[in-house]
């Protein structure tokens, strides 16, 4: 017996999250949960506006299309990993297969690196107060490139033992990252453990490491059609976004390849709810053991899914109250 229930839900965001020069206001998506033989599997399916190219009600066709089958006895494996042109599909229902099948192990860490924002007081207690070896995220490029250079060597003059992941999500003409590096100086960068994508393409992206001794790290490229993992000069890391990437067992490949060629393979969030949250916090212990998943976008969101984050003490939707929006028969 299998039995399979489809949600829609849409959370306030907290005021002034922008995404790619547009206002986030909700974050819409879906929940599947499915059933067999006594065991249950969830998965969240969220397309994510300016990023995905599907957007919620063309996934909703697609989950509703996939779970039929998955109803008329295909394998749920099988069914997400076809819906490569969905990657929020695909992550979704594979989540939801391998929670169904036992795979996904329960154990996660709340461990991430915090991204850096608002009040420089708090921040600095905030920094602080981190166990450990402590590694933070601070998103660069929106502003003056010079700004950003003051403001990361600021960061790392004011905490010794910090170390720091930047984002310039393809910001910089090689000008600009040019002007970032000269307010940073050289014994400063070897803190910086990778900056994400610092220029608009990806040649000059190497030239700005060749130049600057600053380790980048590959996101946006990780998407792009044709893309190959491969070792080179000045690469850290390869960003794995499973909701913009797909299916597990694609993540799972990506993650292989990236660790086979000597790179780090960093889980990050593409803002799920706590439910999808918690499974990619999963997902980094099991695959990514050494590496510290990006997932500090919770608080963006102004309330909870299903499932509890860990000390988050956002309020939590539960099941009765979630939009039922397909029910196998
Ligand atoms: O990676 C993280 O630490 C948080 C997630 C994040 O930065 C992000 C989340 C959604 C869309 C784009 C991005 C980004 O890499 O800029
Ligand atoms: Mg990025």
């Amino acid at each position: 017996m299998r039995r399979a229930t489809v949600y829609r839900y849409s959370l306030p965001m907290e005021a002034g999250v922008v995404l790619r020069n547009q206002r986030l206001k909700t974050r819409d998506g879906l929940l599947v949960s499915l059933w067999q033989d006594e065991k249950t599997g969830w998965g969240e399916i969220a397309p994510l506006p300016g990023f995905s190219a599907e957007d919620v009600t063309q996934a909703q066709e697609a989950v509703k299309h996939g779970l039929s089958q998955w109803m008329q006895g295909a394998s749920l494996t099988a069914v997400a990993s076809a819906f490569s042109a969905l990657p929020s599909v695909a992550f979704g229902l594979s989540c939801a297969d391998a929670e169904l099948r036992g795979e996904l192990p329960d154990v996660l860490s709340t461990r991430c690196a915090p991204l850096c924002h608002g009040d420089p007081n708090e921040l600095y207690a905030r920094l602080g107060a981190l166990p450990g070896d402590k590694l933070a995220k601070v998103k660069v490029g929106l502003y003056e490139s010079v700004g950003d250079g003051l403001n990361v060597s600021m960061l790392l003059e004011a905490l010794p033992d910090l170390r720091l992941r930047l984002d310039a999500n393809r910001s910089w003409t090689l000008a600009k990252s040019e002007g970032f590096a000269r307010h940073v100086a050289p014994e400063l960068r070897s803190r910086i453990v990778f900056i994400e994508e610092p220029c608009q393409t990806r040649e000059q992206s190497r030239e700005f490491a060749r130049a600057t001794g600053i380790a980048i790290a590959w996101d946006e490229s990780v998407r792009d059609a044709g893309f190959t993992v491969q070792a080179e000069t000045g690469l850290a890391a390869i960003i794995i976004k499973p909701t913009l990437t797909g299916s597990l067992n694609r993540c799972r490949q990506l993650i292989s390849q990236a660790h086979a060629a000597g790179l780090e393979a960093v889980i990050s969030s593409s803002i799920e709810s706590s439910l999808g949250l918690t499974q990619l916090a999963r997902i980094a212990q099991w695959l990514t053991p050494d590496a510290v998943p990006g997932l500090d976008t919770l608080d963006l969101m102004q309330a909870q899914l299903i499932r509890r984050w860990p000390d988050s003490v956002l309020p939590v939707i539960a099941e009765p109250d979630l939009e039922v929006v397909w029910q196998s028969q």
